[in-house]
């Protein structure tokens, strides 16, 4: 697993041209060690359909989540407050390849799974009070390839990216203060997708 890296060239591409840094490097892991990972984190994350309230109501995603973290963090989004499960070996291992790849650490991870392409996310930037303020986010996608769009807050500027199976892509510095992001719907994808945002949550 450790050379893992060495065997892969892959330069990252840099996406916004200010006032944030995001990088993607498409070849993160082989296509056949992320259909592993793929079935793997299907099969053995707890998943459960997300629940928030919007405009007073209750609402049920069609997507599923899970969150899991170094502690039983609590997370409030869309108003409602979810507990963290502890790591698994799994997310372990690949926390560890994120680490290794960006030289960071992470202490949470928010996983979705979108069933087919009717299922996506629309736009938001991720400065919830609990993560670290311009904290690095690190995401990894496994399954369907799928576009992954940036809009900045006052040019309205977009910049967009398809995130590949084995894909990592990293946010960090302004990003979040400046630029949107949105994972849009489609037609053209029928199968499904895992992603998995490695995240810095603030421990004091
Ligand atoms: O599915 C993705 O690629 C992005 C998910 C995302 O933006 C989030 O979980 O905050
Ligand atoms: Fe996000």
């Amino acid at each position: 697993m450790d050379d893992l890296f060495s065997q892969i060239e892959s330069k990252p591409l840099s996406l916004l041209p200010y006032d944030g840094d995001v990088t993607y490097c498409g070849h993160l892991i082989p296509p056949e060690q992320s259909r592993i990972y793929f079935n793997r984190l299907l099969n053995e994350v707890d998943w459960q359909y997300d629940q928030a309230i919007i405009f007073g109501k209750h609402i049920i995603t069609k997507r599923k989540v899970a969150w899991y973290a170094e502690h039983a963090f609590q997370y409030t989004y869309s108003k409602t407050t979810k507990t963290a499960k502890l790591w698994t070996p799994l997310l372990l291992e690949l926390k560890q390849l994120v680490e290794q790849q960006t030289k960071e650490q992470f202490n949470s991870c928010l996983l979705n799974l979108y069933h087919d392409g009717s299922e996506g996310m629309s736009w938001h930037s991720d400065a919830e009070r609990e993560l670290v303020e311009q904290g690095v986010i690190a995401s990894l996608s496994f399954g369907a390839k799928r576009k992954f769009s940036f809009k900045h807050k006052d040019t309205k500027e977009t910049h967009s990216v398809e995130l590949d199976s084995g894909s990592l892509l990293v946010m960090k510095g302004a990003t979040q203060r400046h630029w949107l992001h949105s994972l849009p719907t489609t037609k053209k994808v029928d199968t499904p997708r895992i992603n998995l945002t490695f995240r810095q949550i603030r421990t004091e």
